[in-house]
């Protein structure tokens, strides 16, 4: 797992290196430009052949200060360097002040508000450059100014126009670090992309989750490994309140060693009438290959026909009202349950949902789907949820289930730290009392105690083909079937979702929701498994 920060855990940690003796400020700032630097010869590597064009936008914070660090080394590359900032030079922060008079003793320092140098976005005298948009970090409180925006939106185009790459330090300029969302009434503003991110120490929740805009992100260190250990993680981390885990792997053990099929545990999909089977049957194979032992679907007696004529390995029971769910439920080895996907919405489904949720043995329970506008239809439902219960909504969904927490969540931000995904998915499992995922390109997980996590399909794990009918079935049937192996609610939804994920990639375009399943056995082999 990769640790997400808060702006605030970051300043905490920061406070604390430098109150140690370890580490002074301005140290750290060198560090965090001489990173930004290699990053943008990682990066590009022809860059570092020969001198280019840098246009540097400095902040009147200490992210400006990161930027004349910036501008002082590319310049003793040799490149050809216009800084512009914004600002009152009296009133840099102290660390910013010094970089400020050093990057005075060797070249001009221009107005960020005032004109435009003609020429200014011609390429270096080698054909190439970059914009770095050093302005705010997480010290960002508020929206920009329209006149900033404004005129980075300009630089920014006319950067790209003339073939520039864009640079942002720490977070692109206008958005909130700790909720990755643009500041101000009209969000989705796109003039604060950029091509390349460099931020420092650990990503911030912002990196991963909301609208980030960045191309790709790079993480350089500067020497703060060990600080949040050396004084106490809780100590370094008071100040949090919306930190993560992003998930880079799966927790839990997926191997199946010895035992027999029972000693997987028993998964029991839940499916609806005739000709709306199909979701189910997408769940229980889903079920089925994540590794359960044995899978069951539970289908109308009306449906048997047809969903015998589809199955093999996946056992078939009819079930043909909660009563029927109830005495299946007898048997203790039934021990996780799925239910929404196509299900339908009918009283027979609502019995199915009370008898799932009322069970005395308060087996695992996840819910999707139509199961899901049950539960926000019938408040008696939803007082039935438990902490063994993984709700897995997309937007829709999330906002049925939680509508005052979804209008908080579709506000304009108008102040940093905006309320954020982690926000939300957080106050929805502390209200429901179970773990929420809440489905995205940056799905958030969260149990009702507030752990947190973020699988984030973005950037080079990307997986644009997951948008496809059917595969938020599956998604479920993957939970289902970890729930059935014994891996803790929130476990299941995470691993669930990072192999989810995994199968999609390792697929790729072309993917359809019954690929998915068919995928994993890849991803296990690749996994060592
Ligand atoms: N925290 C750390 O460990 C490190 C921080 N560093 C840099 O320092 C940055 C944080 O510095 P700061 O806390 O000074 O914050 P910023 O430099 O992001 O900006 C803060 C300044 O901008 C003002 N401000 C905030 N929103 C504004 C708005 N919308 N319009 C106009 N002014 C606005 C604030 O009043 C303050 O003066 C990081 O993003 C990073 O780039 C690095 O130097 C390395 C280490
Ligand atoms: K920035």
């Amino acid at each position: 797992m990769t640790e997400l920060l808060t702006s605030a855990q970051m300043r905490a940690i920061e406070a604390a290196a430098i109150a140690s003796g370890m580490v002074t400020g301005l140290e750290l700032m060198e560090r965090a430009g001489r990173g930004v630097v290699e990053a943008i010869f990682e990066e590009w590597p022809a860059l570092r052949a020969a001198p280019q064009r840098a246009v540097v936008l400095c902040g009147p914070g200490n992210n400006g200060g990161d930027g004349f660090v910036v501008a002082r080394l590319l310049k003793e590359w040799g490149w050809e360097v216009a800084l512009f900032l914004y600002g009152d030079p009296a009133r840099l922060p102290p660390d910013a002040r010094t970089n400020y008079l050093r990057w005075c003793g060797t070249g001009e320092v221009r107005d960020f508000l005032g004109e435009i140098p003609e020429g200014l976005f011609d390429a270096g005298p080698s054909g190439d450059g970059v914009v770095v948009d050093a302005l705010f970090g997480t010290g960002l409180a508020r929206p920009l100014d329209a006149r900033v925006r404004a005129r980075l939106a300009e630089f920014r185009a006319q950067g790209q126009f003339c073939g520039l790459h864009s640079v942002a330090v720490d977070m692109p300029s206008g958005i909130d670090s700790d909720s990755g969302r643009f500041l101000g009434e009209d969000e989705g503003w796109s003039g604060v992309q950029a091509d390349l991110c460099v931020t420092f120490h650990r990503p911030r929740v912002g990196h991963f989750v909301g609208e980030p805009s960045v191309g790709r992100l790079v993480v350089k260190d500067i020497g703060l490994d060990g600080i949040a250990d050396r004084m106490g993680r809780g100590a370094a981390c008071r100040e949090s309140t919306s930190a993560a885990d992003l998930i880079c792997r799966w927790s839990g053990d997926l191997r199946k060693s010895g035992g027999h099929k029972y000693t997987h545990g028993h998964a029991l999909i839940l499916s609806g009438p005739p000709g709306r089977a199909g979701a189910g049957r997408l769940a229980a194979r889903g079920a089925l290959r994540i590794g359960a032992g044995l899978v069951t679907l539970g289908c109308p007696p009306d449906a048997m026909p047809e969903n015998a004529a589809r199955l093999d390995a996946v056992m078939l029971r009819p079930v043909a009202d909660g009563n029927a769910l109830a005495e299946l439920l007898v048997d203790p080895r039934v021990n996780a349950v799925c239910l929404g996907p196509g299900l339908g919405t009918g009283a027979r489904e609502m019995d199915l949902v009370a008898a799932a949720l009322g069970d005395a043995q308060r087996r695992a329970v996840v819910l999707d789907a139509d199961a899901l506008t049950l539960v926000a239809r019938h408040p008696e439902l939803f007082a039935l949820l438990h902490e063994a219960c993984v709700l897995t909504p997309h937007a829709g969904e999330f906002a049925r289930l939680f509508p005052d927490i979804a209008e908080r969540l579709a506000a304009p931000a108008v102040t940093g730290p905006a309320f954020s995904r982690l926000d939300a998915t957080r106050a929805a499992a502390a209200r429901a009392g179970c773990v929420v995922l809440f489905k995205g390109p940056d799905t958030v997980i969260a149990d009702p105690a507030g752990r947190c996590a973020v699988n984030a399909a973005l950037r080079e794990r990307a997986a644009p083909w997951l948008a496809t009918a059917g595969s938020g079935d599956v998604l479920a049937g993957f939970i289902a079937g970890l729930l059935a192996r014994g891996f803790s609610p929130f476990d299941a939804a995470c691993t669930g979702g990072w192999l989810h994920v995994e199968a999609a990639r390792r697929f790729g375009p072309g993917l359809i929701a019954e690929d998915l399943p068919e995928a994993l056995s890849v991803v296990f082999r690749d996994l060592g498994l």
